[in-house]
């Protein structure tokens, strides 16, 4: 193939002219990510087929990092909705943080707020007086975890505890012990009772000590057939791409031994803005479970998104055995809760991730709707039975409590599909291609005059106003009173108008080989010269009481111009359209 060149002129931008310089910020400060020695990796492969096991950490991680920790009536407010939305694990707090936390722990356990299939779960540091009060908080409860953590990276073994990897492991080996006496002592046989450990900052520790670690926490619990431990391994602080958080789950999955009896489970941050990323790539590695928050809530930057994770299944026909059909209830209950607004363009649930502003966005949305409806029908089947393929739109706003109202808003960047779609979803009418060319060019002109969003109420009165007989404001020079046509026997129409013409009560008659032509003939009569060039007519409702819209391009004093008609009779909507015309050419 010949290439082109500007011969020339221009000059062509090159990947050696470009023109981006060193920032001269401190990358000295900072050392890469140790990578993980796994080149015969099977993640990449893997697929994810089925729901993981959920954990939400609303109530702990997210709480916790809240600017006011949440009161118990809004820590309720979020357990209810957790509950209602299906999650079956729940961390419900850090009880011996503090009597807020305890007494909310006391207060779902007495008030049988808990489902009997929920499991809450409570978090403890290593600490003896701690892991007591924690137990202590669970007395009574069906289903419940005591979670212990400590962390176990280097930089932490050297500042926080000050102490020998063999220090740090025998924290966990004392804490792991702690709980199961104390559970033994506090804990009734109404009560079954689960263990999770978390070595902190996971993602930050040596693979071999981390799993040194679990091994030594597992020799203590001792997992087997109907016993698990679940082995939390947090990016407690996101520093490493999701592929290399991949590696470091599939060599755990692969070097743990009692694998069957450990439920391994993911609980990334997301600091570098990839924890959703991070955890779908841990489940292809071999995790069984994730904890996150509603929102991305939690320390810094958040945990990870629960939301986004299990509608990220949804849209790809997976169940994430999470209800997720009231979007909003859920974003308002989160808000009130955690009293932080969630982000307009938040995944899924913003207030605009469903609507498109620009004009080819618009028009292909429009089309794609257009062409579900045509696929259904063919298939004789509804919109809602087929594969869902609406360009832009990952998945239909509907299933998550959308009403398609705000799928597209008008402002300076939209074409005449968004503008057509408004009209055809708020008003029923379907105008032609042209007609939606030269409407939009009305309502371009108001963008630019007065910038911002153009409402549908806006759009519609614009208009009402420039086609319609605008009941507010009627302007032109005829407005119909009556019509009506007879066909003699050589099929020649003869029609007779009343109507005002220039304010004053007129008869106008014209003949024609349709009542269209016939109407065209008795406007020669008071001086206009308009000329057909397109019609097209639909109906705007079914049944007897049926309204059709009749649209008609006309050449009118030299000038091309639509006109709509709106009216039970078709006859007469058609008239009323070239009426729409003829006055817009005298505007
Ligand atoms: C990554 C995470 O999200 S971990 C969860 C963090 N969440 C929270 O901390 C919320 C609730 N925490 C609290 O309210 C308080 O920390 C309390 C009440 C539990 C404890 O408070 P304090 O007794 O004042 O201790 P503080 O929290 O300052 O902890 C520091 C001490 O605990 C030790 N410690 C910290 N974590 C752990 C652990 N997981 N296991 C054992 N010891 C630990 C530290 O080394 C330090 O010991 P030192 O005093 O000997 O140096
Ligand atoms: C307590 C642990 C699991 C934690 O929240 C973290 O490491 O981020
Ligand atoms: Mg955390």
């Amino acid at each position: 193939m010949s290439q082109h060149t500007f011969a020339g002129r221009p000059t062509p931008i090159t990947n050696a002219t470009h023109t981006q310089k060193p920032s001269g910020m401190p990358i000295h400060k900072y050392g890469s990510y140790e990578q993980v020695d796994i080149p015969d990796r099977t993640w990449p492969d893997a697929r994810v087929t089925k729901a993981p096991r959920w954990l939400s950490t609303d109530l702990r991680d997210g709480n916790q990092s809240l600017i006011d920790p949440m009161t118990p009536a809004r820590k309720r407010e979020m357990f209810d909705l957790l509950v209602r939305m299906g999650y079956k694990e729940i961390e419900v707090g850090f009880p011996s943080s503090g009597e807020t936390d305890f007494a909310f722990v006391r207060s779902i356990i007495e008030e049988g707020a808990i489902p009997d299939d929920v499991t809450i779960s409570v978090l403890t540091q290593a600490r003896e007086d701690l892991i007591e009060r924690t137990v202590e908080s669970l007395v009574g409860a069906k289903r419940a975890t005591v979670h212990l953590y400590n962390a176990t990276a280097p930089t932490f073994r050297r500042v926080v505890f000050r102490g020998s990897k063999e220090q740090i492991k025998q924290i966990a080996v004392d804490g792991t012990r702690l709980v199961m006496e104390y559970a033994e002592k506090l804990l009734g046989p109404e009560t079954t009772f689960g263990y999770q450990y978390s070595p902190e900052i996971f993602t930050d520790t040596e693979l071999d000590f981390a799993l040194e670690v679990c091994e030594a926490v597992c020799d203590v619990w001792q997992p087997a057939e109907g016993r698990e431990i679940i082995l939390n391994l947090p990016a407690t602080v996101e520093r490493s791409t999701p592929s290399t958080h991949a590696d470091r789950f599939e060599w755990m999955a692969r070097h743990l031994t009692r694998r069957e009896h450990i439920c391994i489970s993911v609980h990334p941050h997301n600091d570098r803005g990839t924890a959703v990323a991070a955890a779908e790539l841990a489940l292809m590695a071999g995790a069984d479970r994730i904890e996150g928050c509603l929102f991305g809530q939690g320390e810094r930057t958040g945990n990870v998104d629960l939301i986004t994770l299990g509608m990220n299944l949804f849209s790809q026909g997976i169940d994430p055995q999470i209800d997720f059909s009231q979007i909003d209830e859920i974003r308002r209950t989160s808000e009130y809760c955690n009293q932080m607004e969630v982000h307009p363009r938040h995944p899924y649930a913003g207030d605009l991730v469903y609507t498109a502003f620009s004009g080819s966005h618009q028009d292909a949305i429009k089309k794609g709707f257009d062409a579900m409806e045509a696929d259904a029908a063919a298939a004789g089947k509804t919109v809602d039975e087929i594969e869902w393929a609406v360009p832009y739109l990952p998945i239909d706003p509907k299933d998550v409590g959308r009403s398609y109202e705000a799928v597209i808003r008008v402002n300076s960047q939209s074409g005449k599909g968004g503008i057509a779609y408004v009209l055809k979803n708020d008003h029923k009418l379907d105008l032609p291609r042209r007609m939606q060319i030269e409407f939009s060019r009305i309502i371009q002109a108001k963008t630019d005059t007065e910038g911002g969003e153009v409402t549908p109420k806006a759009i519609w009165s614009v208009f009402q106003d420039e086609y319609l007989p605008n009941p507010e404001n009627p302007w032109g020079r005829i407005q119909l009173r009556s019509g009506s046509t007879a066909t003699d026997k050589d099929g020649t129409d003869t029609l007779t108008v009343e109507a005002v013409v220039d304010g004053v009560e007129t008869v106008l008659t014209g003949t024609g080989n349709g009542p269209i032509s016939a109407f065209f003939d008795a406007l020669a009569g008071i001086g206009v010269d308009a000329r057909l060039l397109d019609y097209t007519e639909h109906t705007m409702s079914e049944g007897a009481s049926a309204v059709a819209a009749s649209y008609i391009e006309c050449a009118i004093d030299g000038r091309v111009l639509w006109g709509i008609g709106i009216d039970a009779n078709t006859t007469r909507a058609s008239l009323k359209a070239v009426i729409s015309a003829v006055n817009r050419a005298g505007r």
